[in-house]
């Protein structure tokens, strides 16, 4: 299969971010595709000897774990983790991010907030000067549903309920993902702040103050962001 020009940026991120990963670390594996090439990275050098436990960020991410010989331990029953690595939609040089391109965000914010070192690696497309081209996506309760879509458009995002294959998309823990438009974010901790207030919302993917350093490869090298 040909590689991408993107393949080979994420796959370069990837590469470098590994190389923090100690033998005897528990390690958070993100989900997404540039997160897959850290966990193939991974794999490599599990096979090769490196001793390590993991932590997955989504039922996907556990199995791919799993089949590349990681052990993997449950994500609700850590009280830390070492050194998490996984990908973005969006972030700035403030290190504030938009996850959950791939719903997993609830899982990836419990992973980051037990991170003693939280290292995101993307391609050169996903920075930005302001978040928000990338919809907000909104984990929530189905009973919620129709609550929180209403909240959304109070608070000014122009909400839709994500379909994936035709069908209502459902994440790992049963529940809908409204993604919401809010434009260009000038204030995102107080956007974050505002969506945090909502009942039935169970998680949204800003992130903020969760994150040690974003890696990006722009093909030629890798620039960090700490
Ligand atoms: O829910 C998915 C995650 O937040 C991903 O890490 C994010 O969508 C980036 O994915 P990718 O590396 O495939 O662009």
């Amino acid at each position: 299969m040909e590689t991408t020009h993107q393949d080979a940026e994420k796959l370069a991120a990837a590469k470098a971010a590994v190389k923090f990963v100690k033998d005897g670390d528990i390690v958070g594996l993100g989900t997404g595709s540039t997160a897959t090439f850290a966990i193939q990275e991974l794999g490599i050098m599990v096979k090769n000897g490196l001793k390590i436990k993991a932590a997955a960020s989504s039922i996907h991410t556990e199995k791919l774990a799993k089949s590349l010989g990681i052990e993997v331990l449950s994500l609700g029953e850590l009280s830390f983790i070492d050194i998490s690595i996984d990908g973005a939609d969006e972030f700035t040089e403030s290190l504030d991010l938009i996850k959950g391109g791939g719903g997993a965000l609830f899982r990836e914010k419990i992973m980051a907030s037990l991170s003693k070192n939280s290292i995101i690696v993307t391609d050169a497309s996903k920075k930005v000067k302001k978040l928000g081209a990338f919809k907000v996506p909104v984990e929530v309760v189905p009973q919620a549903y129709q609550y929180v879509f209403n909240q959304m458009l109070i608070l000014g995002g122009k909400a839709v309920q994500r379909i994936k294959d035709n069908e209502v998309f459902i994440t790992d823990n049963g529940n809908f993902i409204i993604d919401a438009d809010f434009g260009l974010i000038d204030d995102p901790a107080k956007l974050a702040s505002a969506l945090n207030q909502v009942d039935g919302l169970l998680a949204h993917g800003i992130f903020i103050n969760l994150t040690s350093k974003v890696m990006m490869s722009t093909g030629d090298q890798i620039m960090v962001f700490e």
